[in-house]
């Protein structure tokens, strides 16, 4: 087991985000977290990844390297991109992963002149470069436009397959989930209620397959969405 979560719970204040909360993650595979919006998607991603600590039960795990991509940019305004890639890795990887990103031509642009897509890019070249065992992503493909978010997602799906990467991603779009998961876990509002799905290997899967699978993703979405705690 890769990471290992245990009966944790968090609060901020009163606001109790996440109750007595289980969860293994497997080397190897794509999990995606499916759960409408301030259910604590965000705040569980943290919590695995050791950014938070939680207030009472354990979060187990047996790997250091992490890379994270956050849902909002965080990219030094005043550096270059190439600069800001090679704060977790030398110039040579951070160059080679900003080529992976198809970036090659923007090492020397400042964030400003960066589209969002781009800078999305950035920031999984970032995430990347520190070659992680494990990749979090916060929802990954927000407000990307469409083409944008097709080429992300076919980037990252190839990249978890090559490399054998450990992959835990944030979601509200179960066809994105559908798209690239092995497992999905879809939760209610503070992680009370939680429903799982063994997919397999994503590659090997239709359109048609994904549709369906992506429609019963949305009808548990919506029935642990009811979920009166
Ligand atoms: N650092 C913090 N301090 C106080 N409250 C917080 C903090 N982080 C999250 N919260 C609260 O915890 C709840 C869950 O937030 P979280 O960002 O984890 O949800 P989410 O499912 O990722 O939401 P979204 O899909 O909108 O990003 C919200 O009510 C939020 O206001």
């Amino acid at each position: 087991m890769l990471i290992k979560a245990e009966g944790v719970s968090k609060s901020f204040g009163n606001n109790q985000v996440i109750q007595n909360l289980y969860l293994s993650v497997t080397e190897g595979e794509f999990l995606s977290v499916l759960g409408s919006s301030g259910c604590g998607k965000t705040t569980l991603l943290r919590l695995l990844a050791g950014i938070l600590k939680p207030d009472s039960g354990r979060i187990a795990t047996n790997r250091s390297r992490i890379g994270f991509v956050f849902q909002d940019d965080r990219l030094i305004p005043w550096k270059n991109v190439l600069y800001n890639v090679s704060l977790v890795s030398s110039e040579e990887r951070a160059k080679k992963m900003l080529k992976r990103v198809e970036l090659a031509d923007a090492l020397y642009k400042y964030p400003g002149e960066l589209s969002g897509g781009m800078a999305k890019r950035v920031n999984l070249a970032r995430a990347l470069s520190y070659n992680p065992e494990i990749l979090f992503l916060d929802e990954p493909f927000s407000s990307l436009d469409v083409v944008t978010r097709e080429k992300m997602m076919e980037l990252i799906a190839s990249l978890w397959k090559e490399v054998n990467l450990t992959i835990i991603m944030v979601t509200h779009d179960p066809l994105e989930a559908a798209e690239l998961s092995t497992r999905v876990v879809v939760s209610s509002k503070g992680f009370k209620r939680l429903q799982e799905f063994e997919l397999g290997d994503p590659g090997g899967r239709t359109f048609e397959e994904n549709a369906r699978i992506s429609k019963k993703l949305l009808d548990s979405l919506r029935k642990v969405s009811d979920f009166v705690q």
